[in-house]
């Protein structure tokens, strides 16, 4: 990519990516690009297109433009396709079952991602019992890792603390791996405990080499952990760059704050 010196190639790219509802222009000819082991923040006032953007890049909305994923052209490529490529997300709203515990939660997300007809065999206590007792092994590895201790796996999610339930939803997300994890708003309700808890998590992704995308409103987070910052207002780009030029950058402050320093 030009410019980007000796940086990695990007694990992830989407050119001139557009959406329409009807006559409002919610994104028009938005471009970035991520690579592994980098935190790219988007911020933006309410209503700026962030959403849209995520919905644009992993096909979930009609839209123009074009994504690319570790180089292959994914423009076409259904959500799911793309999940099993490694382009995941999680939502905004934490969505469980409820009626599963956390850990089969967990076990549900590793087995679709097994493949063909493992899932409806897995609640079957008399069927697959070794394999269900090696994913539950693996998803109980896989909740730590993301900061849900064994302790919560037996309840179910609506039971456990609230933090908790956002770094599930980021668990679920990931499954057992991703190339590019795409979270939207994953502070959203989170106290100060549980922020410090998230940028730890997201900084141990990124150690891992996972390119991450973080859509945030938490300026003192996004800003504590982003390697660069996109911004957009009104379904444009306004600046890229990193946290500190971003913060002190004067069309941000004025679209952001609704002033200037
Ligand atoms: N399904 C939809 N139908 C019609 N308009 C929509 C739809 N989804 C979003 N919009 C509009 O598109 C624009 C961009 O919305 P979007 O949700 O992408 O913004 P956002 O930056 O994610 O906002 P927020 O920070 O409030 O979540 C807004 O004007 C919104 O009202």
């Amino acid at each position: 990519m030009p410019g980007r010196g000796a940086q990695p190639p990007p694990v992830l790219r989407v050119e001139g990516l557009g959406v329409r509802y009807g006559a409002l222009v919610a994104l028009d000819d938005v471009s970035w690009e991520v690579s592994a082991g980098e935190i790219l923040g988007i911020i933006g006032p309410n209503g700026a297109g962030k959403s849209s953007c995520y919905d644009a890049t992993t096909n979930m909305a009609t839209r123009s433009g074009r994504v690319w994923l570790d180089g292959q052209e994914v423009t076409a490529v259904p959500p799911h396709r793309l999940a099993a490529l490694g382009l995941k997300r999680a939502f905004q709203q934490n969505a469980f079952f409820t009626t599963l515990t956390v850990l089969d939660n967990m076990v549900a997300v590793l087995a679709r991602e097994a493949g063909t007809g493992l899932l409806p065999s897995l609640f079957m206590p008399w069927r697959e019992a070794s394999r269900r007792a090696a994913l539950e092994d693996e998803a109980a590895e896989i909740l730590e890792r993301f900061g849900v201790p064994r302790a919560m796996h037996g309840l179910r999610p609506g039971n456990i603390p609230y933090g908790s339930q956002r770094m599930l939803s980021i668990a679920l997300a990931f499954g057992r791996g991703a190339r590019v994890l795409m979270l939207d708003e994953p502070a959203a309700g989170l106290g100060g405990a549980d922020m410090a808890r998230l940028a730890e998590l997201l900084r141990g992704l990124r150690e891992a080499g996972v390119a991450l995308v973080v859509i945030e409103h938490h300026m003192d987070l996004i800003m504590s952990v982003a390697d660069r910052i996109f911004v957009l207002e009104q379904g444009r780009a306004l600046a890229t760059g990193r946290p500190q030029e971003i913060q002190s950058d004067p069309r941000v402050l004025e679209a952001y704050l609704g002033h200037a320093a």
